[in-house]
């Protein structure tokens, strides 16, 4: 794995915000259009506003998110409702985006509808930048969720799955490991000392299903990201 380390977040954000907008303009100048996954959580928040403040052809962009919290969009826990207020913003209020919710109780009554609306955005995606929970989890693949062995499967042909997790708050839909690594970019975005630890645990062991970070680790080039 490819490790970027920046000596504060500031730093990484202005850095990192510029490799993507190379990344989407290379996929826009090879087929038109491009796409990136965002991920949700904390992490990503100060590198959505400098996205949002860089000058490209945003218009030409699709943006999803690697995983959404099943709450309504206007819930201080959805991931939508982050990357409207601080990614689709300035520039950036020109891309195209592809929410993962949708007007059903339960998300595993709306992945058909959720996975029909991705399948509009360009693919493969160009970019898709990962988190990581201090669990081992990336996306919504929970470690001990019921779901994790479909997540993880890589023969299946979803790309959309429901997840229960059983150590986070919240009904999930993700993409499923499969469609991660279809990604033709991927980038583990982490700050702090104690996401570092559990990244160095994942690396050291061996159970994808305890730690899924690992299964993308284990699969992809990832390039890792990392502030203090
Ligand atoms: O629940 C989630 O958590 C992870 C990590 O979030 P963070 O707050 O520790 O950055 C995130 O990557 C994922 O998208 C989100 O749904």
């Amino acid at each position: 794995m490819k490790q970027s380390t920046f000596e504060s977040a500031e730093q990484l954000n202005s850095v990192f915000s510029q490799r993507i907008v190379e990344l989407l303009e290379q996929g826009i100048a090879k087929k038109g259009r491009a796409s990136i996954l965002v991920s949700g959580g904390r992490t990503p928040l100060g590198l959505f506003k400098a996205l949002s403040e860089t000058n490209m052809d945003w218009s030409k962009v699709d943006i999803s998110l690697a995983d959404e919290r099943w709450v309504s969009t206007d819930d201080d826990a959805s991931n939508e409702k982050l990357v409207r207020n601080n990614l689709l913003q300035g520039y950036a209020s020109k891309a195209s985006f592809y929410s993962l919710v949708a007007d059903k109780a339960d998300a595993a009554d709306a992945i058909d509808e959720v996975s029909a609306r991705v399948s509009a955005m360009s693919q493969p995606f160009d970019v898709l930048i990962l988190g990581m929970g201090e669990d081992g989890h990336t996306a919504s693949l929970f470690p001990c969720s019921a779901q994790i062995q479909q997540g993880l499967d890589l023969n299946t042909d979803q790309q959309l799955i429901a997840v229960t997790p059983t150590t986070a708050p919240h009904q999930r839909i993700s993409f499923t490991l499969k469609a991660l690594l279809s990604s033709q970019n991927i980038f583990l975005h982490l700050t702090g000392e104690s996401k570092k630890q559990v990244l160095e645990q994942a690396l050291a062991g061996d159970d994808e299903f305890a730690m899924p970070i690992r299964a993308v680790l284990s699969r992809a080039d990832v390039e890792l990201m990392w502030a203090a």
